[in-house]
């Protein structure tokens, strides 16, 4: 079977940052709006009153302290509560390719390629930004790329997903190189008035490039030596969006039409999941846990992540082990075991090993095993 290694990668990462702080003022603020408005009601009992959100209990609940996002001023207006950002016309770049192409032109270079090198574009990610054309073929025809372009889904685990069928692509011969896209505007569809969820989630897109080790020209190649997807259905992790919500417009409610979860549950289900699905993926490769130097784990939750190394490696990770990103980036989807590995792989000898885990909506887990060239 041709060898086939990630070449480069890229990451766009937007222009404002909101800390805790900040973002619990403006919560707090829509509370007390809303529980003013509200008073009436609350005290005849008809309404529950909105509790504060906490900058200390984000953090120690999460790890996250900051996150990115495309628009700052919509989020932090208690009146308004989610970003302003204008619709574009339609002979007007969208904005979900604009990132892409921010991201992509970074994983180009450090891949050493150009636009006529790559054959397939995937743009896998959470949400898509219109139901079609293709985000991909936006993104395929801004870089001048041929050949062919198509979304993929697979919520937090859409990167891994798409890197295995990357790998397949150009093992059948179908595409010489294929650029893998992460658009994660997430801000998009969380409930910024929602105090169980509000902070848990950033935006960035990430890039990947994936092709023949015998080609290859990037600075920093990794081999993909084994990857492993699974799936199991949960409604733990549920965005009820789509194209036929306008049928029913009575429905059950706005709030379900964006991002919810059962924190907990997720948490408690998942982490046993992954650490299997990583101890599995690690042997079909033919080594051991032991073998693996790095763990680029999917970017949701700082417990989460530690309590998976612990399972792995019975001991605390180190932060080079396990390296964190969602301090400043929060949730950022399937972009954040990417954005891990983007931001710490340079300094890895020849011949390590790591692995790549993603986990989330679905279930869905995917989990790379790569070997630093
Ligand atoms: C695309 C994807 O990646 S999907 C995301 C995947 N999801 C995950 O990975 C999430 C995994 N789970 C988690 O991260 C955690 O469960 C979290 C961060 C969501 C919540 O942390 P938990 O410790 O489980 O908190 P929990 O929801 O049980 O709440 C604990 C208490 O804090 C309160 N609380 C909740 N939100 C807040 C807030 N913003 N500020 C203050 N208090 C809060 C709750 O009401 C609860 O109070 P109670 O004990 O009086 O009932």
């Amino acid at each position: 079977m041709k060898k086939v290694v990630i070449s480069g990668t890229g990451l766009f990462t937007p222009a404002n940052s909101i800390t805790n702080e900040e973002l619990v003022t403006a919560f707090n603020g829509y509370a007390e709006l809303f529980n003013a408005e509200n008073a009436q009601a609350i005290a005849e009992g008809t309404v529950t009153a909105i509790e504060p959100s906490s900058a200390a209990f984000i953090e120690k609940a999460s790890g996250i302290k900051s996150r990115y996002v495309m628009e700052k001023s919509g989020i932090l207006d208690p009146k308004h509560m989610t970003a302003r950002i204008p619709e574009r016309g339609d002979d007007e770049l969208s904005l979900q390719a604009e990132i892409c192409v921010r991201a992509a032109h970074q994983a180009l270079d450090n891949a050493g390629r150009a636009a006529a090198d790559i054959d397939m574009v995937v743009v896998a990610c959470s949400n898509m930004q219109r139901a079609y054309p293709a985000m991909a073929v936006e993104v395929q025809e801004a870089l001048g790329i041929q050949g062919f372009g198509f979304d993929m889904n697979v919520a937090c685990s859409s990167a891994t997903f798409g890197i295995q069928t990357a790998m397949s692509a150009v093992q059948s011969g179908q595409a010489r190189a294929v650029l893998v896209l992460n658009p994660e505007i997430t801000s998009g569809h969380l409930n910024f008035r929602d105090r169980d969820s509000h902070f848990i989630f950033g935006d960035a897109c990430t890039a990947i490039i994936i092709e023949a080790e015998e080609t290859a020209k990037g600075r920093h190649q990794f081999e993909i030596l084994e990857s492993k997807l699974k799936t199991q259905f949960s409604n733990n992790i549920r965005n009820n969006f789509g194209f036929m919500n306008r049928f029913d417009e009575s429905g059950v409610g706005k709030a379900d039409k964006l991002f919810r979860q059962q924190g907990r549950k997720v948490f408690k289900e998942v982490c046993p999941m992954a650490a299997e699905m990583i101890k599995e993926t690690v042997e079909r490769a033919g080594l051991q846990v032991s073998d693996i130097s790095r763990f680029w784990l999917h970017q949701a939750n700082l417990n989460m992540n530690q309590l998976i190394a612990r399972m792995l490696l019975g001991r605390d990770a180190g932060p080079d082990e396990a390296p964190v990103i969602l301090d400043t980036y929060a949730n950022t989807s399937s972009a954040g075991s990417i954005i891990a590995f983007h931001t710490h792989h340079e300094d890895m000898p020849s011949g390590a090993n790591g692995v790549i885990c993603s986990f989330g909506a679905g279930y869905s887990i995917g989990c790379v095993v790569v070997r630093k060239k």
